[in-house]
Formats: C-alpha cells, sequence, structure tokens
C-alpha cells in the first residue's frame, strides 16, 4: 500500500479515512515486556544510538498492537547529547543535564547538528522504512522550550523556575538559547524526514506552564520557525504539548497541520479553540487504562464521538503510556478504535 494512502496520513492531512487511525505517545517503552528484556544491561541512551536495538523497539508495539503509525525509538534529548551536551537519562528520573545553561557562555556547547553526528539515527531510520511497510513512521524532536528547560534547570523541573527566571529576566539570553535549540530541532527533523519519517511529532511537552502572551513573545516565533522550516518537505506536522487547553489557539498559530490534545479539554472543544484548516489528536487519559475494560471502553467511546467535531482526528492517549499499563488493554483499546 502506498503510505500517501494510509489511515494515519490521511487523517493528518484531513481526508476521509476507513477508520479513525491510533498510535500512542510512548508506545515503546517500559509497559512491554519485549522491551524490557532488549533493554536489560543496556543504558538508554546506548539503546538510543544501537540501529538495530532502535529498529527493534521501534517494531515491538506495532505488531503487538497493530497501531496505524510507529514511532522512533529515541529521546528528545538525543541530538543534545549528539552534539556533545554532558547528560545521561537516569531510570525512573529522566534527563540529568551535568552542567546546566545559565550564562551567555553556557550557550557555547549548544553548536548546530550536523547529520554524521546522528548516522544511527538514518542508518535506523533507513533500516525501519524497509521494515515498515505500509505503517508510516513518526520521526520526533523536543521543542526548545522543553529542552531548554531540561538544560536550564540541569533536570526535571516543577515549576520550571529557573527557566522563567531567564525568560523574564535575560530575555536576551533567552532568545539566542532558543534560537540555537531551535536550529538543532529543525536540523534533527530534517534528518529524520530525509531519511524516510512519514510525519514528524514535535514534543513540546511542558510549555502549558507559560501563559499565552508569554508564550507569543518568548516560545511561538521559534517554535513557528521550526515548522516553517519543514514545509518544503511535505510530510504532516503534529504539535503536542501537556497542560496546554489555555494555548491551543496559538499553538494552532504556530504552524502544525495537526494539534495533540491532553486529556483534560475534550475534543469538541480543542477543535473550537484551535479553529479550522488543523486536524487534532487526542486523547484518553492514560491513567483510565488502569480501570475496568467497560469503563476505557465508554471513555474512548466518548473520545471518538467527541473527534467528530474534529476536521480529521488521529486518536491517542493525552499523554505517553503509563509505565503500569497493561499491554493487552492497549491490544483491546487498538481494536476497539479500529472497529468503531
Ligand atoms: C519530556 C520527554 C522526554 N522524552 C520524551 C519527552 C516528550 C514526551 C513526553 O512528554 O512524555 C520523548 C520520548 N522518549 C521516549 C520516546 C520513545 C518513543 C515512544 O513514544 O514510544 C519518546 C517520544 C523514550 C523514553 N525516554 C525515557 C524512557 C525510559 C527510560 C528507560 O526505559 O530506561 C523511554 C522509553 C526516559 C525519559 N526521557 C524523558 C523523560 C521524562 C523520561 C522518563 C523518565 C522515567 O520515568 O524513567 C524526557
Amino acid at each position: 500500500m502506498n503510505l500517501d494512502d494510509s489511515a494515519f496520513l490521511r487523517a493528518c492531512r484531513r481526508r476521509p479515512v476507513p477508520h479513525t487511525p491510533v498510535w500512542y505517545m510512548r508506545q515503546a517503552g517500559r509497559s512491554l515486556p519485549e522491551y524490557l528484556k532488549v533493554r536489560e544491561g543496556v543504558p538508554m541512551l546506548t539503546a538510543c544510538s544501537t540501529p538495530d536495538l532502535i529498529v527493534e523497539i521501534t517494531l515491538q508495539p506495532v505488531r503487538r498492537y497493530g497501531v496505524d503509525a510507529a514511532i522512533f525509538f529515541s529521546d528528545i534529548v538525543v541530538p543534545l547529547k549528539a552534539i556533545g551536551v554532558d547528560l545521561d537519562i537516569k531510570p525512573g528520573v529522566g534527563p540529568v543535564v551535568a552542567d546546566p545553561i545559565r550564562d551567555a557562555q553556557g550557550l557555547d556547547v549548544l553548536r548546530p547538528l550536523e547529520p554524521a553526528d546522528v548516522s544511527y539515527v538514518t542508518e535506523a531510520i533507513q533500516a525501519l522504512t524497509g521494515e515498515l511497510g505500509g505503517t508510516p513512521l513518526i520521526g520526533f524532536a523536543g521543542a526548545p522550550f522543553t529542552l531548554g528547560s531540561y538544560l536550564i534547570e540541569g533536570g526535571p523541573s516543577k515549576n520550571h523556575d529557573r527557566t522563567k527566571a531567564m525568560m523574564y529576566g535575560e530575555p536576551r539570553l533567552w532568545h539566542a538559547l532558543m534560537e540555537r535549540l531551535g536550529d538543532i530541532v529543525l536540523e534533527h527533523l530534517r534528518i529524520q524526514i530525509r531519511a524516510g519519517a512519514s510525519a514528524i511529532q514535535l514534543f513540546d511537552s511542558w510549555v502549558g506552564a507559560v501563559p499565552e502572551d508569554d508564550y507569543r513573545e518568548f516560545v511561538l516565533p521559534h517554535t513557528r520557525r521550526i515548522f516553517d522550516g519543514l514545509a518544503d518537505l511535505d510530510v504532516p506536522r503534529i504539535h503536542f504539548g501537556v497542560g496546554t487547553g489555555e494555548l491551543l489557539g496559538v499553538l494552532g498559530e504556530a504552524g502544525a497541520d495537526v494539534v495533540g490534545v491532553d486529556w483534560r479539554v475534550p475534543l469538541d472543544e480543542a477543535a473550537r479553540r484551535v479553529g479550522p484548516g488543523k486536524a487534532l489528536q487526542g486523547n484518553l487519559d492514560p491513567a483510565i487504562l488502569a480501570a475496568p475494560w467497560e469503563v476505557v471502553e465508554r471513555k474512548a467511546r466518548e473520545v471518538l464521538r467527541r473527534g467528530e467535531a474534529a476536521e480529521g482526528h488521529v486518536f491517542n492517549l493525552g499523554h505517553g503510556v503509563l509505565p503500569s499499563t497493561d499491554p493487552d488493554q492497549l491490544k483491546r483499546l487498538t481494536d476497539l478504535v479500529h472497529e468503531a
């Protein structure tokens, strides 16, 4: 089958679909026993730079669930590691940065990304597009705000206080940081598309911490530059953040084709906030998967029903699959979305 005829790419482009396409953020990972098995004794960043492992882990959820798209197995900090930022991914914690960026000198480490820095990404994607056949592959990157938060804070943060201190207190330094990250992110996404990714998702996971007017001033220009810089490659661009209910309108303005919605705003209301000309992705609460199947089914049908208000709907969770999720629930959910 021609990839462009896949339900996933058709929904992203707001074309009629034979069934609602579905994939899950963080579908490859700790909820899968086959994932834990291949990751045994292998540090996360080693796995992310080993083509054989990337290919195997990317394929695992496609095999098990029959989802409509694969997402490239990697992490948002991989391009930063690749240019020499001293960081690691600590199990159960997340990305930890040895020398957080707090001043202009700190920017020096953020040199431009070259394809050779991530040759394992290109190699793995080329292998994957062969293995996946008619299933599209989604490439991804973290957005400048979310990457910046890890770099400034030095690790995961609840309040993003140092990030905001720089954003509000040293706007020139902030914009310089966002620009450097924007260059890296744009190149990383272009590399993935050139290698064979059929769509990309920009994760601005933590940008929900910023109110709309400040988003417009401090974040939007940088995100827009990334989406504009991908326009010539003609693949659907998805934009996602958590807690972004109040930002849905402006997220639509940033230039993506598909806006990801977390579980807090129902999709019909999200469609109203995002406005015309966009598809939506989402938005079952990942925690609901721990409830009895009857509840999951009822809530999933509700998501599908409200998703009809969107011009295109890609079913997903409102955030990533939680590690405790029973894979059988996700399998049943995938079947339900396909049969609905
Ligand atoms: C914020 C963010 C990160 N990484 C990512 C985001 C944006 C998405 C989101 O909002 O959840 C993106 C990401 N990280 C990973 C993927 C793989 C593809 C997929 O979605 O299946 C994707 C798309 C693998 C991973 N990334 C990570 C793991 C777990 C590491 C392991 O198994 O050892 C995986 C499978 C580590 C990681 N990396 C990060 C976090 C918060 C964590 C979890 C820390 C923990 O609880 O262990 C940073």
